[in-house]
């Protein structure tokens, strides 16, 4: 239950493709995160999925197109795009129309203004909410009809750090109970701490799909950094085993295609002193790259996360390198 697929999705606006015969699945229990950087086509794909939008391909929910699904509210919670809530109705009597005219009970309106901390704010009018609060009322009226599957586009622009932290915990808790979780960003770093799996796309192109560790393994290449005070020595007996090390500006070596362990016993064996020797872990930032070839749009807006970060966020421990920023986009969510 939660399965998400889709076919073959495509969008040309004007003869640019803005997506382009994109598939990919999305899995229930888990936070897939949806990358790519500006304008890769993250919010068109979303629209797409729910049939507010025309194109090319299919997406499936549990075997059913959006359309078809009855009570979709109570199956799919999406958030795609700012939108202006309704000037003079407060939170409270807004969630409680959309609940009215979505045959969801009433007391949901409280269970979910309760979910994403807006309880003491109900009774206010969401134009005097902040972008961050907007979010939430936005992630609020998703979450009403109690749906297995959440589609957030970018839920974190407008969030301070405290509620990006707060919205990936929700999101994580959410996923844990086997709900499904599809939520796009064009923040690495935030992606990184967010996501457990991730569809990675660039110019509306699939680019990866998968766990955000094995993205990260396999687009790089295995580094070791190595201090020695004989690198002549230590460069040529890698040489005789194919092995290039590449010397860095502050005298230390990169060796490239060579496990640490390879690396500390050929130094070994050949009489070669370490003064370090170090697995150089790649950054999913690095992984980005390596996988997309670059890309001078997506370079302006990189976020720091390395993979220890990642791996620091799975056993709940603060990040090292906390999410480097935070775009701000207009408006409220619907
Ligand atoms: N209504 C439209 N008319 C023409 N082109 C559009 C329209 N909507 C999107 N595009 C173009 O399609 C491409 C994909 O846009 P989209 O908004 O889906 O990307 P995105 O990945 O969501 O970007 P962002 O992170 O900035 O929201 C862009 O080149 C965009 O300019």
């Amino acid at each position: 239950m939660g399965r998400i697929e889709a076919r073959n999705l495509t969008k040309i606006y004007g003869g640019k493709r803005a997506v382009d015969d994109l598939s990919f699945s999305v899995e229930p229990g888990v936070v897939t995160g949806f990358l790519g950087p500006n304008g890769a086509g993250k919010s068109t794909t979303m629209r797409l999925m729910l049939g507010l939008d025309h194109g090319g391909g299919q997406t499936r929910f549990d075997g059913q197109p959006y359309s078809r699904i009855t009570h979709p509210m109570r199956h799919v919670g999406a958030v795609l795009e700012a939108k202006a809530f309704h000037p003079t109705r407060t939170a409270r009597n807004h969630l409680t129309m959309l609940a009215a005219a979505n045959g969801i009970p009433r007391q949901r309106v409280d269970v979910v203004l309760d979910h994403v901390g807006l309880t003491d704010v109900a009774g206010h009018r969401p134009k005097t909410f902040s972008l961050g609060m907007g979010q939430r009322l936005g992630l609020a009226s998703a979450l009403l009809g109690d749906p297995h599957t959440l589609i957030l586009d970018e839920p974190a622009n407008g969030l301070d750090p405290q509620g990006i932290t707060w919205l990936r915990n929700f999101l994580k808790s959410f996923a844990s109970t086997g709900r499904t979780v599809f939520v796009s960003s064009h923040l690495l770093a935030e992606m990184g701490l967010m996501a457990d799996r991730l569809v990675v796309i660039g110019r509306g192109r699939l680019i990866a799909s998968g766990e955000v560790q094995d993205f990260v393994r396999k687009a790089s290449h295995t580094a070791v950094l190595v201090r020695t005070p004989q690198a002549d020595r230590l460069t040529e007996a890698l040489r005789a085993q194919q092995v290039w090390a590449e010397p860095q500006g502050d005298g230390s070596l990169v060796v490239n295609g060579l496990d640490q362990a390879k690396v500390g016993e050929l130094a070994f064996s050949a009489g070669v002193v370490l003064h370090e020797l170090t697995t150089r872990t790649a950054t999913l930032e690095e992984a980005f790259l390596e996988a997309t070839g670059g890309s001078e749009e997506y370079v302006a807006q990189l976020g720091q996360a390395t993979a220890e970060d990642v791996a620091a966020a799975r056993r709940g421990q603060p990040a090292a390198s906390a999410p480097s920023s935070v775009t701000s986009s207009s408006g409220e969510s619907r």
